[in-house]
């Protein structure tokens, strides 16, 4: 797959070189949800049937960012993970346009002409609910009606599990309130952390549980304060775990930013400053203010005990 940043007014040059008949999957695809991998496998189809490159067009940052609407919480999928995603889903060309305050000024019309004409977008695929163009005044009719004889739309309907429409909003909800579970059956996939493992306050080997503390790499959704079973990459090597995500009420006062602990099962090395990526597979309890330290260290080897048989007898 190969990535193409963008900005507008692009660069003739840049169109010129990408130009070529595609059929181009259009979102912000921020959680890359069962919903968004529909709209992405209905184009990969598309595209397979008339042996042509498909490609995805996505904007970065978040508008929400960058509009600084009050409402941003972080991403379900930073940048560099939605590139991995969409690469093993089998697409050849990411377009990155970059979210600005010009750009958010562009008309339906306008991004129509200058961007999607000249790379010969063939098909356009969207989500029911894709909106583009200053305020998100164009919808998927309005594509169309730009499209006019040049560029054709497909429209892919709600994607819904036990009835309910799956969307980004609901999975950060989920992930806020510890419904771990939903925000996995939404995501399709576990939902996973990044960053470089750094120091904390050098107690957990004093309490017979060290902890490598994540020091995530980008602004992500925070899930809520607690304890998860978890599967975590370190150089290479699979590993099983549980985390603490919290503040660790116990020792700590005050609304302090939560820190991401893993302890990992059968493990003894050193790992500070290595990159780690964390996958959470099961909630297990939200965090809360022990009397003792020795209450507390109980309460973890429950902790990990439980974790260990989740990770043990499920397929996350
Ligand atoms: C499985 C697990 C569960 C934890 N649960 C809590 C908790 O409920 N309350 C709390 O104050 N700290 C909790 N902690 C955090 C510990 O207080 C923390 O790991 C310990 O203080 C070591 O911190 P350090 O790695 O910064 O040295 C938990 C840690 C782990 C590994
Ligand atoms: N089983 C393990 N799980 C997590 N970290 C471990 C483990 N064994 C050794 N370590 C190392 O110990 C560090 C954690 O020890 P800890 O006393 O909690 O220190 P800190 O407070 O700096 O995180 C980790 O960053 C890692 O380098």
């Amino acid at each position: 797959m190969i990535t193409v940043p963008l900005s507008y007014p692009p660069k003739g040059e840049v169109l010129q070189k990408h130009a070529l008949p595609q059929v181009m999957a259009m979102g912000q695809f921020d959680g890359l949800h069962m919903g968004h991998q529909s709209v992405i496998r209905t184009a990969v189809s598309l595209a397979e049937r008339r042996q042509c490159p498909v490609s995805v067009m996505t904007f970065h940052p978040h508008p929400k960012e960058v509009m600084k609407k009050g409402d941003y919480e972080g991403y379900l999928t930073p940048i560099a993970e939605k590139k991995e995603l969409l690469k093993s889903m089998g697409v050849d060309v990411l377009y990155i346009m970059e979210f600005n305050e010009a750009f958010s000024r562009v008309s339906p019309q306008q991004f129509v002409e200058d961007v999607l004409f000249p790379l010969q977008v063939q098909t356009a695929v969207v989500g029911f609910d894709f909106r583009f163009g200053h305020r998100g005044e164009g919808d998927e009719s309005m594509l169309r009606e730009l499209g006019g004889a040049r560029m054709t739309v497909e429209t892919v309907p709600p994607f819904q599990l036990n009835g309910e429409k799956v969307s980004s909003s609901g999975i950060r909800k989920a992930l806020r309130e510890g419904d771990l579970a939903r925000a996995l059956d939404w995501l399709g996939r576990s939902y996973r952390l990044q960053g470089i493992v750094s120091d904390g306050e050098k107690r957990g080997r004093t309490i017979g549980f060290p902890t490598a503390n994540l020091r995530l790499n980008d602004n992500y959704v925070i899930p809520m304060k607690g304890v998860y079973a978890v599967r975590a990459t370190v150089d290479g090597e699979q590993l099983k775990g549980v985390m603490n995500v919290g503040v660790k009420p116990t020792f700590h006062e005050g609304d302090l930013q939560p820190s991401f602990e893993v302890h990992l099962f059968d493990f003894d090395r050193q790992i500070y400053g290595e990159w780690m990526a964390v996958e959470l597979c099961h909630f297990i309890r939200p965090e809360r203010k022990f009397s003792g330290v020795q209450e507390l260290v109980t309460q973890i080897r429950n902790d990990a005990d439980t974790a260990r048989q989740l990770l043990s007898s499920s397929r996350l």
